[in-house]
């Protein structure tokens, strides 16, 4: 097949006039030698017409989970347009699946495992519900089970679905979390689930952090995640069970308080009494409202006799003109 033979130093340009002109072929390997990179490209008329040089050579096929990158690539347009997004955490892969969609869970199945070889077990997604923010979760392919080990930021976390909240959309903000710690931190997380910021932020940092969970189960796995983690975190975590509201008011104060907020559950007050120097309190926001909630925030540290710089970051959609958001705020000393 044809290939445009590129001295090295020029790859990158040659590289990006190719994909500008819609002639390389990205579905096989580009390959190399000492001193020529070789494109492999679609149209070696037009190549050899605008001065390449074109040879002939075997580049192999890219495995299929680097060529397409989500299912939009792998259905048609028909089933595509139906199923809902998709997240993986661990082996199981969670979709939006409508009941006239599932007699076709083969064809979504071939198409999610090309893209994650991994997954074994498919479920379809309900809401969250219950003050444990459990999400309704039905397995329609695969192994029978909704327990798994997810990686993320270099740490593994065992969840059970079925049991425990769980959002793997969360990573981006948890590494942006623990990089803003500082060795020597006393952190209180309150409602920790299974552990995920304690895991990451000990990961990256030599910190004491307190976390408080009231569901039984989560904390009974995020008690197996720090044993399961041990040799990977620098900073020590330790578990309280119980329920945020009873917990927080016989604990000393910390220099950062992490909040994710269960929605529908006011904890500003309790949360912000308790740090020193910095909170992160997460809430769900109508973003007509933000402005609201930031002087609610400040109103909040007058009280309590803090004076505080405060920032709102919109962290996730969550519906329509409905944002995830973060407060950063910082008492200023
Ligand atoms: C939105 S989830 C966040 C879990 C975890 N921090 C995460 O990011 O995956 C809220 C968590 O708070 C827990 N929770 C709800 N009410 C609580 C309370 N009053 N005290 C302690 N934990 C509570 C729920 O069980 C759930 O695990």
């Amino acid at each position: 097949m044809p290939a445009v033979k590129v001295p090295k130093k020029d790859a990158k340009r040659v590289l990006e006039q190719l994909k500008v002109l819609g002639i390389f072929d990205g579905k096989r390997r580009p390959l190399r030698d000492e001193k020529y990179v070789y494109f492999p490209i679609l149209d070696k008329d037009k190549a050899e017409s605008l001065g390449f040089e074109v040879v002939n050579l075997e580049a192999p096929l890219r495995p299929d989970r680097q060529i397409y990158k989500n299912l939009e690539d792998l259905l048609p347009k028909d089933l595509a347009s139906k199923i809902g997004r998709l997240d993986i955490v661990g082996d199981i892969a969670i979709i939006t699946l409508p009941d006239e969609v599932l007699p076709r869970v083969e064809e979504v199945a071939k198409a999610i495992k090309t893209l994650y070889p991994e997954v074994k077990v498919i479920a379809r997604r309900g809401f969250h519900e219950g003050e444990f923010r459990v999400r309704n979760l039905e397995v329609v392919w695969g192994e029978n089970r909704l327990v798994t080990i997810h990686k993320e930021n270099g740490v593994l976390i065992k969840v059970d679905l079925s049991k425990v909240f769980f959002n793997p959309r969360m990573k981006g903000e948890r590494y942006r979390i623990a990089k803003l710690v500082k060795d020597g931190e006393k952190i209180l997380v309150p409602f920790a689930g299974v552990l995920p910021y304690p895991l990451v932020i000990a990961k990256f940092r030599n910190v004491e952090i307190t976390a408080v969970e009231l569901n039984p189960y989560a904390v009974s796995l995020g008690m197996e995640n720090i044993e399961l983690n041990k040799n990977r975190l620098k900073g020590k975590i330790k578990l309280i069970h119980g329920d945020v509201f009873e917990v927080l008011p016989k604990l000393g104060t910390f220099d950062r308080v992490i909040s994710p907020t269960p929605k529908g559950v006011d904890a500003l007050e309790i949360t912000l009494s308790k740090a020193e120097k910095f909170l992160h309190y997460y809430d769900f926001v109508h973003e007509g409202e933000i402005e609201v909630f930031k002087r609610r925030i400040v109103e909040m540290c007058r009280e309590l006799g803090k004076d505080c710089n405060v920032k709102v970051k919109k962290v996730s959609d969550y519906k329509p003109h409905i944002y995830k958001v973060c407060a950063d705020i910082e008492i200023k000393q």
